[in-house]
């Protein structure tokens, strides 16, 4: 099993730092080598040993719909043979923002860029260039890309590595980073106190997904904007993994609170690499060329991402009883994992917001870095490989998202379940 992947990963490990072009996807902390695909149809994977598994990382997020949806497919070969980039502006760039414009709540500009670190990077110096101000707060366990400012008390890969904070970022740059912990809104209170006048933005993910799924507790991103309101400052949401999935308007129209810029990544590309950042019109009046807060990508709104993502975006739209059906499909999930601990006797706590979801193995209830970390991380990597065995691709850590595709069927679900139960086993006894 897994000859191949094996055989290239050895390759892999003489050229590419790791052998992987992202952390993330490395092995590292369930050991083992990384499995290698070949192609992938909905929602199951076929590795380069012709094995094929279900699929819960859904390229970190994008495939909603699952993988090659067919619209998608053909918008790209259709934008493909009249040119893989111009370098000047299109009509499915206009297209694209007026859709984001209909579907996510408080975007009246939006700018494209090349992917979720560059959109959470280019919307921090936009708050900066609109307030004046230097500083901004970001909450422990939060990702949002590996721009210097925000590896700081990092989640994903720099969590899973155990190096949330990088080595490489300057002092100066970190000074200007403070970190409060997720749905506790007095250590932010505490920060904007200790800093009055001086922070520019609040960066949040709504849902956190970085440091394994964590809802937002009731109160918490309602209580961040009247803190914003209260300061001036600009509250920044970062939807690169919420953007579209967690409803249509993302985490924005979930939990009713508006944010003044919101990020996106992944999602607005159907998988393409895009990252977009958005907000209203006072605001996004800064960046260039109408303000002077400098932003650009020669391939920015290129026109294969540009389709890929109108595509998936409108299908969304237009049909919100995807939402429904990823909804149900998640909750059926959900329950069958939850019997199959519960009958192993297993402390685990499964967390879902939408069609995200995590299993921490821990009795606590999981609301924020602390309690996040006190998952049994050996459990989860015989869990994991368990899975893997059974023809089931989790995310290889225990501190990233689980996602859901409406691809999903019924039938998967039920495989996904049963071999929870022959992996949990098979890990207890071991
Ligand atoms: C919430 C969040 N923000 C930002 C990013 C960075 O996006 P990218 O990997 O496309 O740079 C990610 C994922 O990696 C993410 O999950
Ligand atoms: N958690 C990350 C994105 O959401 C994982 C993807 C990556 O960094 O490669």
């Amino acid at each position: 099993m897994l000859e191949t992947s094996k055989t290239l990963f050895e390759r892999a490990q003489q050229s590419i730092p790791g052998g992987v072009n992202s952390p993330a996807r490395a092995f590292n902390s369930v050991g083992g080598a990384p499995v290698f695909l070949e192609q992938a149809r909905g929602s199951v994977l076929t590795d380069v040993d012709g094995k094929e598994y279900i699929d819960y990382v859904g390229s970190w997020g994008p495939m909603i719909l699952g993988h090659a949806y067919g619209p998608v497919i053909e918008a790209v070969q259709e934008a493909a043979a009249k040119s893989t980039s111009f370098g000047a502006p299109t009509e499915i760039e206009v297209k694209m923002a007026e859709l984001v414009k209909q579907m996510a709540p408080g975007v009246d500009k939006i700018r494209m860029v090349n992917s979720g670190t560059e959109a959470c990077m280019s919307a921090i110096r936009v708050a900066r260039g609109y307030t004046g101000r230097d500083k901004v707060i970001k909450f422990e366990g939060n990702y949002h890309g590996h721009g210097d400012s925000f590896l700081i008390n990092a989640g994903s890969g720099a969590l899973t590595l155990g190096t949330p904070s990088s080595p490489g970022v300057t002092e100066g740059t970190a000074k200007d980073t403070l970190t409060a912990d997720f749905n506790d809104l007095n250590s932010v209170k505490k920060l904007l106190n200790e800093y009055k006048g001086e922070v520019a933005a609040i960066i949040v993910e709504p849902v956190a997904g970085n440091m394994g799924c964590i809802p937002p507790q009731k109160g918490f991103l309602a209580g961040l904007r009247e803190l914003c309101d209260a300061q001036d400052t600009v509250l920044v949401f970062d939807e690169v993994m919420t953007g579209f999935r967690v409803a249509q308007g993302g985490a924005q129209q979930r939990f009713g609170v508006t944010a003044d810029i919101v990020t996106y990544g992944k999602i607005i590309g159907a998988g393409l690499p895009v990252g977009a950042f958005g907000g209203s019109r006072e605001i996004m009046q800064v960046v260039s060329p109408d303000g002077p807060v400098y932003q650009a990508g020669t391939l920015s709104g290129n026109p294969l991402a540009m389709a890929a993502g109108y595509a998936l975006l409108s299908e969304l739209y237009e049909n919100p009883v995807h939402y429904d059906e990823l909804e149900e499909k998640t909750t059926y999930l959900f329950r069958g994992m939850k019997e199959v601990f519960e009958h192993h006797e297993v402390s685990a706590t499964i967390n879902r917001v939408g069609s995200m979801m995590s299993v921490f193995f821990t009795r606590e209830e999981v609301r924020d870095f602390q309690t996040a970390q006190t998952t049994n991380r050996e459990l989860f990597r015989d869990f994991f490989h368990g899975m893997l065995t059974n023809g089931v691709y989790l995310p290889p850590s225990p501190f990233e998202s689980w996602f859901l595709a409406n691809s999903h069927t019924e039938a998967m679900l039920d495989e996904t379940i049963t071999a929870a139960d022959t992996a949990i086993a098979d890990a207890i006894n071991s």
